[in-house]
């Protein structure tokens, strides 16, 4: 047993897919405490955060107030983090307001821009507080983006499908273009054209990431996150997938980054700068 307080979490998005899965893996984690749990999902105002997950009550309501729950985590005895599972819409804004309270943000929600991740950055500098954005907490899905890096040494046409469920707000999703971002600045330009191509449909080839990388988005019911990085040469294709079958896949990575936050000053943008 350790005599180290436990790390004060709360958590934005409680009620959501994500955010149910991470109320109960910071139930079963010894050395975290789950201490607000925050949703704008008004079925749920008020019900307890661990009935709502399924683990059983926890004692921790979900409120819809995310400013007064930070001011709650500022009162614990060691320094607290947000895990946001929220909508591309509202995260910068509760990123802000974490960093704002001093709590370290550990950031699932995709859908930031360059220039909203940079001003991120530069304010938990600024603050000296640690923040973890994440596009993907599979630790799998790093293991296939850094196999990628090491096949884009060897080939020069790369194009991407994520497939996701169709409740997904955004397109491309975030891990498709933190894998294009990881395969850009080795100074090359993927996929040079053999022919002069006419895309008779807008869209049909999909949008051009980093250097040059496609990216084709799919929706559908029953899907839950996948995505195939399809490497093609002449004589071979080279074809790397990764499928997510439960979301419980992304509780490794979340717990660890929770745990890392505490011991970071500034912004990391990437669980593989964390393995
Ligand atoms: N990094 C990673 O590994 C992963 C990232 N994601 C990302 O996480 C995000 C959430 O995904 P998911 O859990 O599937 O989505 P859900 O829609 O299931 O859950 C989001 C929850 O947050 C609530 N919400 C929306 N806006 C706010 C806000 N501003 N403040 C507080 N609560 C809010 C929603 O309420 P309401 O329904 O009323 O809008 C909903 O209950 C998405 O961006 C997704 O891409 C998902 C899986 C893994
Ligand atoms: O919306 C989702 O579900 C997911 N979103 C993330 C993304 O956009 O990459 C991570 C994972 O693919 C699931």
């Amino acid at each position: 047993m350790s005599d180290r307080s436990p790390i004060p979490v709360v958590v934005n998005g409680a009620a959501g897919k994500m955010g149910r899965e991470v109320v109960k893996a910071i139930a079963q984690a010894e050395d975290m405490m789950l201490v607000g749990a925050v949703d704008l999902a008004p079925s749920v105002l008020g019900q307890d955060s661990g009935e709502v997950a399924g683990c059983g009550p926890l004692e921790v309501p979900i409120l819809n107030d995310l400013q007064g729950t930070l001011v709650l985590a500022t009162q614990q005895p060691i320094q607290g983090v947000m895990v946001d599972f929220t909508h591309p819409d509202g995260v910068f804004e509760n990123v802000r307001a974490a960093l704002a309270y001093g709590v370290r943000p550990v950031v699932g929600t995709t859908g930031l821009s360059d220039e909203q991740l940079s001003e991120l950055s530069d304010f938990a500098e600024k603050a000296s507080t640690g923040a973890i954005v994440a596009p993907n907490f599979s630790i799998g899905v790093v293991l296939m983006q850094e196999a990628a890096v090491r096949a884009a040494c060897y080939f020069d046409h790369i194009e991407i499908v994520e497939l996701h469920h169709d409740r997904k707000a955004d397109a491309p999703s975030g891990t498709a273009i933190k894998t294009a971002q990881m395969l850009s600045g080795f100074g090359k330009t993927y996929n040079p054209s053999v022919v002069n191509e006419r895309e008779i449909l807008p869209g049909a080839r999909g949008a051009l990431a980093g250097d040059n990388v496609r990216l084709h988005s799919v929706r559908l019911p029953g899907l839950i996150a996948h995505q195939e990085i399809i490497i093609g040469a002449p004589g071979q294709i080279y074809t790397l997938r990764h499928d997510t079958t439960d979301r419980a896949a992304f509780m490794p990575g979340v717990l660890l980054s929770i745990r890392k936050v505490t011991e970071l000053k500034s912004l990391v943008y990437g669980l593989e700068k964390l393995l």
